[in-house]
């Protein structure tokens, strides 16, 4: 089902053509909020919001912590567009419809994708309530096959092999950490490896012994996919992972996760989530060279 479905060029034009003509915000930054953090979508000024059912093309978001809202507004002089809500393969989208809202904001002029998501921590020094700059991550899904670029490729959005070492970027990886030290969350915040698995179970214990032997930091069921999207299509990536969670690697341990537990953590740590992000906008560079008029 996942390789099969292919989304015309056209298509996603038609939806970045109809946001277009009911919005007059032409955003440089989009940003997807995890599990739990649809509020990043709060600190926009002038908003224009549309729910996902009334745009052409957008699929549903069916989870409990994702509002399924698409908002447009201005934040500290860049105009950003904020999805309230993402699209998960458990869900039962295929990959292109998971990832359908990042080449549409390509197709809008956007240049940099901030991308956040909930986590259950494998490394021994991520506590719930930590936030791990993401500087890689594996793509379970992804190396078995399961790839939203497989398929015929379109040109017009990258090439067929595209590199992924990097896709994390580094600059505003640099930023991000400086400004954790000047708003004094610098003992919050980490950097590592997140790794996407299919879900929507959460991890057996052996499962998660073996990620941690693998070398993964943070563990969840999303991100990657969007983050080859926009990787291939050119676009500048930032990515955070709020540990909501630990992930049980001990058969003496009675924890066990849920997700509302997941979604509790979110709402505790909004507001140092949202200053973090808010001030990375306010001071990366934007260069202006992805205008909706010579996007792809
Ligand atoms: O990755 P996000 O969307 O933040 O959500 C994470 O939280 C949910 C599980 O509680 C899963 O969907 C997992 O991927
Ligand atoms: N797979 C996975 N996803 C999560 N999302 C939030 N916490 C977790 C977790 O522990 N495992």
């Amino acid at each position: 089902m996942h390789s099969k479905e292919q989304i015309s060029h056209d298509e996603y034009q038609k939806t970045a053509d109809w946001l277009m003509s009911q919005t007059k915000h032409r955003p440089q930054v989009a940003i997807i909020c995890g599990s739990g953090l649809g509020m990043l979508a709060d600190t926009l000024k002038c908003q224009d919001s549309f729910p996902y059912s009334d745009i052409p093309g957008f699929p549903q978001s069916t989870v409990k912590g994702h509002a399924g809202r698409l908002v447009f507004g201005e934040l500290k002089g860049k105009t950003c567009v904020c999805m309230q809500g993402r699209f998960h393969m458990y869900e039962g989208h295929s990959l292109c419809k998971t990832t359908f809202p990042v080449r549409v904001f390509k197709l809008l002029g956007v240049e940099t994708l901030i991308v956040t998501n909930a986590a259950g921590s494998l490394a021994d020094g991520l506590q719930p309530g930590d936030i791990m700059i993401i500087k890689d991550h594996v793509n379970f899904p992804g190396l078995v096959g399961l790839n939203p670029l497989s398929g015929p490729n379109d040109e017009k959005f990258g090439p067929r092999f595209p590199a992924m070492s990097g896709c994390y970027d580094k600059g505003l990886r640099c930023l991000a950490k400086e400004i954790a030290k000047q708003l004094g969350v610098a003992g919050l915040m980490h950097e590592g490896v997140y790794a996407m698995v299919g879900g929507p179970t959460f991890e057996t214990i052996a499962e998660a012994r073996l990620l941690h032997r693998l070398g993964v930091d943070a563990v969840g069921m999303s991100t990657a996919p969007e983050v080859v999207m926009a990787t291939h299509c050119g676009l500048r990536v930032f990515g955070l992972s709020l540990i909501t969670n630990k992930v049980v690697k001990s058969y003496e341990d009675s924890d066990s996760v849920n997700h509302d537990s997941v979604l509790e953590v979110g709402r505790l740590r909004s507001q140092t989530v949202q200053q973090l992000v808010t001030e990375l906008i306010s001071r990366m560079e934007i260069n202006n060279n992805n205008t909706p008029n010579n996007a792809v």
